[in-house]
């Protein structure tokens, strides 16, 4: 069966002056599957995803977003707000990236501006008279309710994002992006910095977000715990080019990630890869 493809990255290139960060680069992302994106430190994650969502034009190549109502958008040629409200992308970052000041609520709200500008005319009376600015409002409200509840932020609504532990202003952030209604959201090294605790609260969030919405899931993460637990694909990328591209087991398995994630000099990788199908051999 073919699988339903939401993503297509086709011989993505990105050049930062004399350092091609990314050379060449293919994978297809299916829809309704959480993808992982990984690699050892500096091999190029950031900048794909910054390629994706716009932060970057790439120096070549073509991303190609697919929604599931069939309309296709060519992600490098929009400016990245388009991508956000067009193609229905939605990305967190790898910093945190909240208005602290803002309440949790609030900060739900701000992310569904585009909308609620929209049924106000772009006006100020609409602001004040439109039936349809007063319907557009409610109807943020009980969407930010219903994200906020499915991250487990609804006692937390109206105390400012900033005072919130890492871990739930992770999931805000998550939540924040769903209130856009996106069809591909990009999440960049969500368990960064959490606990077992925080980092399983994430990992029941984002199965959900997949399973109840059939949001497609594109992430960049460090922790293979994470990566392997939750992913239905994994694309791994080495000094910008792809090396592995696989289910979770295949990947893990695959002794080109087990020598890039050892570190080891190209000339030892054909020992490595030796040692590893000699061990499995003998597994067998
Ligand atoms: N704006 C930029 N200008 C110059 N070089 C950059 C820029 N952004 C990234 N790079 C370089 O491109 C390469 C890939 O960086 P990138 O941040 O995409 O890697 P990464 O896989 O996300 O790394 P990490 O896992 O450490 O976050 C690195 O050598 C980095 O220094």
């Amino acid at each position: 069966m073919t699988k339903d493809v939401i993503l297509k990255v086709e011989h993505l290139s990105m050049r930062f002056g004399g350092l091609m960060a990314i050379n060449d680069f293919s994978f297809e992302a299916y829809r309704g599957d959480i993808t992982a994106l990984i690699g050892p430190n500096g091999a190029g994650k950031t900048t794909v995803f910054n390629c994706i969502t716009g932060f970057y034009k790439p120096t070549m190549g073509m991303i190609t977003m697919r929604q599931k109502a069939g309309k296709e958008y060519l992600l490098e040629r929009l400016p990245d707000f388009e991508i956000t409200k067009q193609a229905k992308v939605a990305r967190t970052f790898q910093n945190i990236r909240l208005f602290s000041g803002l309440t949790v609520l609030e900060n739900l709200l701000v992310a569904q501006h585009n909308t609620l500008m929209r049924a106000s005319g772009y006006t100020i009376l609409g602001l004040f008279g439109f039936p349809a600015y007063k319907k557009a409002s409610k109807e943020s409200i009980e969407l930010a309710k219903h994200w906020l509840e499915r991250a487990s932020l609804i006692d937390r609504a109206d105390d400012p994002a900033g005072d919130l532990p890492y871990g739930a202003q992770r999931r805000l952030e998550i939540a924040r992006a769903m209130c856009t209604g996106p069809e591909l959201l990009c999440l960049d090294e969500p368990a960064a910095g959490l606990n077992p605790r925080e980092s399983l609260a994430l990992n029941d969030l984002l199965q959900g977000v997949r399973k109840d919405t059939g949001t497609s899931i594109l992430l960049i993460e460090h922790d293979m715990s994470v990566v392997m637990e939750i992913s239905d694909h994994v694309v791994v990328l080495e000094y910008g080019q792809k090396i592995s591209d696989g289910n979770p087991e295949f990947v893990k398995n695959d002794p080109k990630v087990i020598a890039a994630y050892l570190g080891v000099e190209d000339d030892e990788v054909e020992e490595v890869i030796a040692e590893v199908e000699g061990e499995a051999g003998g597994l067998k």
